[in-house]
């Protein structure tokens, strides 16, 4: 579904007084990864190490060098004919619902619809959109409600919805369900695994939260250290310093577990 090939970006390569100046150096390098339809691989790091610049660049939002296929297309360098199902395959779940809504588009009707018009098919794809929304709820309810009145679950639904109105095969998740509660989130996260199983979805999952990568990801890519495996691979068995570093930065919401650890920690 992806394959991505010695992606390298760098952001304001020309710098200075006509460009003369010293390039910047590359926020992304180096950066090598494959996805299979119906799987899901969680890019994780710290923050700044160009997670969701390497989600954009999936995508063909950002220049690049290297190599971005989906479904075998080169993303910058396919024809415009064949570069449009490509781009109507693969959308974005962005990461703040509330920043990607205008209070009065969903009173509007247009809240279940999604991307350029081109790719739309009209009433089919707005229908689409409001069934995902409300995959047990009536249809088209959202349609009579202002958005400024909608919850944060019900809003990130419907950002999956507008993704998912164009029947896409490969989602960029970036930090998807960060800005919802812990409650919320669980259900998010239930109805994408859901929908992944039905639609056979490829899930990029960038997220900080080491937890919803383990609940979501089949495989795993550490930015910066470059350590890459199966999720069981890399979570129980991390090979590379880098990662222990960043496992063992996760909180762990046991006090006794936490006190356990920390005595052994002095001990040692
Ligand atoms: N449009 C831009 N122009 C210049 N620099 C940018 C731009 N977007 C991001 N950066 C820089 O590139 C680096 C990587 O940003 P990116 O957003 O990809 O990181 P990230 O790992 O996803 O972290 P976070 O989730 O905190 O945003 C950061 O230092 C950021 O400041």
């Amino acid at each position: 579904m992806l394959e991505v090939a010695d992606l390298r970006i760098t952001y304001g390569g020309n710098s200075g007084w006509f460009g003369r100046g010293k390039a910047p150096p590359p926020t992304v390098k180096n950066v090598n990864f494959t996805l299979k339809a119906g799987e899901t691989l969680g890019l994780v790091g710290e923050s700044g190490s160009g997670e969701s610049t390497t989600g954009k660049a999936v995508l063909g939002l950002i220049p690049f060098d290297g190599s971005v296929r989906i479904a075998g297309q080169d993303v910058f360098q396919s024809s415009p004919s064949i570069m449009l199902p490509i781009r109507r395959a693969a959308q974005m779940i962005v990461q703040d619902p509330y920043a990607s809504r205008s209070a009065h588009e969903c009173r509007q009707g247009r809240c279940g619809t999604a991307g350029h018009p081109r790719h739309r098919d009209g009433a089919g794809a707005q229908g689409k959109g409001c069934r995902t929304s409300h995959p047990r709820g009536p249809d088209g309810r959202c349609r009579r409600t202002l958005s400024a009145r909608i919850f944060a679950g019900q809003r990130q639904r419907i950002c999956i919805a507008r993704a998912l109105a164009l029947e896409p095969t490969l989602i960029v998740a970036d930090e998807s369900v960060a800005a919802l509660d812990v409650s919320v989130r669980a259900r998010v996260l239930d109805l994408m695994l859901e929908l992944q199983e039905q639609m056979g979805l490829a899930y990029l999952f960038v997220s900080h939260d080491i937890a919803v990568i383990e609940k979501m990801a089949h495989h795993v890519a550490v930015m910066r250290g470059g350590e890459m495996g199966t999720r069981r691979q890399v979570f129980e068995s991390p090979k590379d310093n880098y990662t222990r570093g960043l496992m063992a930065a996760v909180p762990i919401p046991d006090p006794r577990r936490h006190r356990t650890e920390a005595k052994a920690l002095r001990v040692s």
